[in-house]
């Protein structure tokens, strides 16, 4: 049995030497802002100052959810496992953006409705889709757990990596995402529902009233992450939900993605909320609803690009910032390099 809340807190000695060390550098007092911070917080993580992030990875987990048999999308079922496919044959969006920075891309299959064996592609199928939250509970607890399993192991495969992103390609699961996310922060479905990937203003009504209908009749126990995942959730977010909680176990920095990234960093909060420490919030999705699991979370995104793409598209972007950051720390000279004294110097930082 995986103890999904062994996760030490960060190494406040590493902070502390971090911060000294930042606030030598030759510059006004917290002028570099979040780069700053940042720098900090990959120490705490890392439990020393600087370094580099040199190996880097996005995993992408991919699944269909029962619910698109309510009629909520006008992008047919198949785009999973063409999309995915895809994915792993490195032409998809986030493939352009992870190979520019650097990154590996690795593709799991976790709920694809139809069968997917390819090389490229790791099988960690749990189940072909799961089933219509509108009529019934989406997937059993077990299902659940499973997937969550296979997030864990998925990250802790990649525990030697410097920095992971984590992302997701399933039609369906801006919707899935929405009831979670609707029932963990107790806020209205109507708040909490994009238009995903695009859909008419019918069709966006009609979403609402089909997740508001699947969490009526599921009545979700919003203390219980793993209930709420398994009744109106879906297996790519049970399996970040896991990867999340590895990579904090295993004190690797990780970075969210979007939407639904996001939803499954908030569901590894509410089962350990140390984890959040581990994590990194890489751009405002455009999705409604992005910016209070956000809030929940505690997290500014780095970046507002307007994106929405999902994949883990967001991730190599951040990977630049965070290595940003970390130059600093080690390229930067000091006060006493360049002579100056900055003793009179005003602190602006609140
Ligand atoms: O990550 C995001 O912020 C995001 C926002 C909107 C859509 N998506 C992607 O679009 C798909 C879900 O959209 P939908 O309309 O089918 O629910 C799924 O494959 C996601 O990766 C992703
Ligand atoms: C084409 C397409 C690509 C995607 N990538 C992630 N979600 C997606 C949804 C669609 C429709």
């Amino acid at each position: 049995m995986i103890d999904y809340t062994d996760v030490s807190p960060l190494s406040e000695d590493a902070m502390v030497n971090a911060r000294s060390r930042v606030d030598s550098l030759s510059k006004p007092l917290g002028s570099l802002g979040q780069l700053e911070e940042y720098a900090v917080k990959l120490a705490g993580i890392r439990g020393f100052i600087g370094g580099t992030l040199a190996k880097r990875a996005v995993l992408v987990f991919a699944a269909d959810n029962g619910i698109y048999e309510q009629g909520i999308t006008p992008v047919p079922q198949e785009v999973t496992p063409m999309q995915t496919i895809n994915i792993a044959n490195g032409i998809a969006g986030v493939n352009a953006l992870a190979a520019q920075a650097g990154a590996e891309v690795v593709v799991y299959n976790v709920g694809v409705a139809r069968e997917l064996k390819r090389k490229n592609i790791v099988d960690s199928l749990v189940m072909h889709g799961t089933n219509d939250m509108a009529t019934g509970p989406a997937m059993t607890r077990e299902q659940c757990e499973q997937a969550m399993k296979a997030g864990y192991e998925a990250a802790t495969a990649h525990a030697g990596y410097d920095v992971l992103g984590l992302g997701e390609m399933g039609i369906c699961n801006t919707s899935t995402t929405a009831a979670v996310a609707s029932v963990l922060l107790g806020k209205s479905v109507v708040d909490m529902t994009g238009r995903g990937a695009g859909i008419t203003d019918e069709q966006y009504q009609k979403k609402v009233s089909v997740i508001e209908q699947a969490i009526e009749r599921n009545r979700p126990d919003a203390a219980d992450p793993v209930d709420v995942i398994s009744k109106v959730g879906g297996l790519d977010i049970a399996a970040m939900t896991g990867a999340y909680l590895a990579c904090a176990h295993n004190r690797v920095p990780v970075v969210i993605d979007g939407f639904i990234s996001a939803c499954a960093a908030l569901c590894a909060m509410r089962i350990c909320p140390e984890s959040v420490s581990y994590m990194f919030a890489s751009h405002k999705s455009y999705e409604q609803g992005y910016s209070a699991i956000a809030n929940a979370l505690g997290l500014s995104p780095a970046l507002t690009l307007e994106m929405r793409l999902g994949e883990g598209s967001g991730c190599p972007l951040m990977f630049y910032i965070l290595e940003a950051s970390l130059r600093i720390l080690e390229d930067m000279g000091t006060f006493a390099d360049g002579s100056i004294d900055p003793s009179e110097f005003v602190d602006l930082r609140k």
